[in-house]
């Protein structure tokens, strides 16, 4: 596969089994620094089961993912975010019982705790005059996806769209270089819709973050990606542009549930793969 210069993950050949089930087969792709990188495709062709593989909820049956050229696939979870790769979640994960600003210091703690420097400046420093630091980040980051108003409210009693900002208010506080969004648009009216293609092209343009998302709304993907990977049965059925990409025969009939023979000649290997 030939290198490319601004290349910060790489994807190759990742499969994954559950048991009987084969999520994902060999699976290949990379994601260059600076870009925003959609991944789609049909309910239950693997997209969350790739991500959980980057961000080291899973581990691959087979296949490598790199990072800056490195072995990813031997850290933690832990040491994933340390190393600069954040997420939100499909189905949102905040502590309801705790207020907006508990939640992001959350995140924000997490990165104070394993970071050595970090954690050595806190000590040496003065944690008085690092701590004022650390809360000035997270009051950017609240000011940034305006949610002052809301700050010391529980997370649990807010609207949706509310919710899945400050879940992306948690992963940005680790400062992360490349972040996972998983639906990041799911349950949104049009107006949250909007507001969320805001802060996410601005997450790339004003805290230099490189995107990875996984969404259905194609006019949301057309709009806001690079590139673009679609995934069908667990593989790789097409990736680009996205205008490429959706205009691609195979990408239109695995959306529309139509016949087609490569299709369905994969659908039979991931049955007989399974089996
Ligand atoms: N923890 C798990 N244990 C067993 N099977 C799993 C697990 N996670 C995912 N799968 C299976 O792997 C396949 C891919 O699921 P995955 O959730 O990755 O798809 P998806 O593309 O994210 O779907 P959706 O768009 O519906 O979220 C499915 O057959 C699913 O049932």
């Amino acid at each position: 596969m030939a290198d490319h210069d601004n290349t910060l993950l790489r994807v190759d050949g990742v499969s994954l089994r559950f048991g009987g089930v084969k999520a994902l087969s060999d699976v290949n792709f990379d994601v260059r620094k600076g870009e925003l990188f959609s991944l789609i495709g049909p309910n239950g062709a693997g997209k969350t089961s790739m991500l959980n593989c980057i961000s080291g909820r899973y581990r691959p049956t087979e296949g490598k993912i790199e990072w800056r050229g490195n072995d990813l696939l031997k850290h933690s979870i832990n040491d994933r975010a340390n190393l600069g790769i954040g997420r939100t979640f499909q189905n949102l994960a905040l502590f309801s019982h705790m207020s907006v600003l508990d939640n992001i210091l959350v995140g924000r703690h997490h990165r104070l705790k394993n970071n050595f420097l970090t954690g050595m400046a806190y000590w040496v420093g003065g944690a008085r005059r690092e701590e004022l630091n650390e809360r000035r980040y997270v009051e950017t980051i609240i000011d940034f996806l305006e949610i002052q108003h809301v700050r010391n409210e529980s997370a649990g009693i807010l609207s949706y769209g509310l919710r899945k900002r400050v879940e992306l208010a948690r992963a940005m506080a680790i400062e992360p270089e490349l972040i996972l969004l998983d639906e990041p648009m799911a349950g949104m009216n049009l107006e949250e819709k909007e507001d969320m293609a805001r802060f996410i092209l601005a997450l790339r343009e004003e805290f230099a973050m490189t995107i990875m998302m996984i969404e259905h709304d194609m006019g949301v993907v057309v709009d806001l990606s690079d590139r673009v990977a679609v995934l069908d049965f667990g593989r790789v059925i097409a990736a680009g542009q996205p205008e490429d990409v959706l205009a691609d025969e195979h990408v239109k009939k695995a959306y529309l549930g139509e016949d087609d023979e490569m299709l369905h000649a994969l659908a039979e290997e991931q049955e007989r793969a399974s089996a």
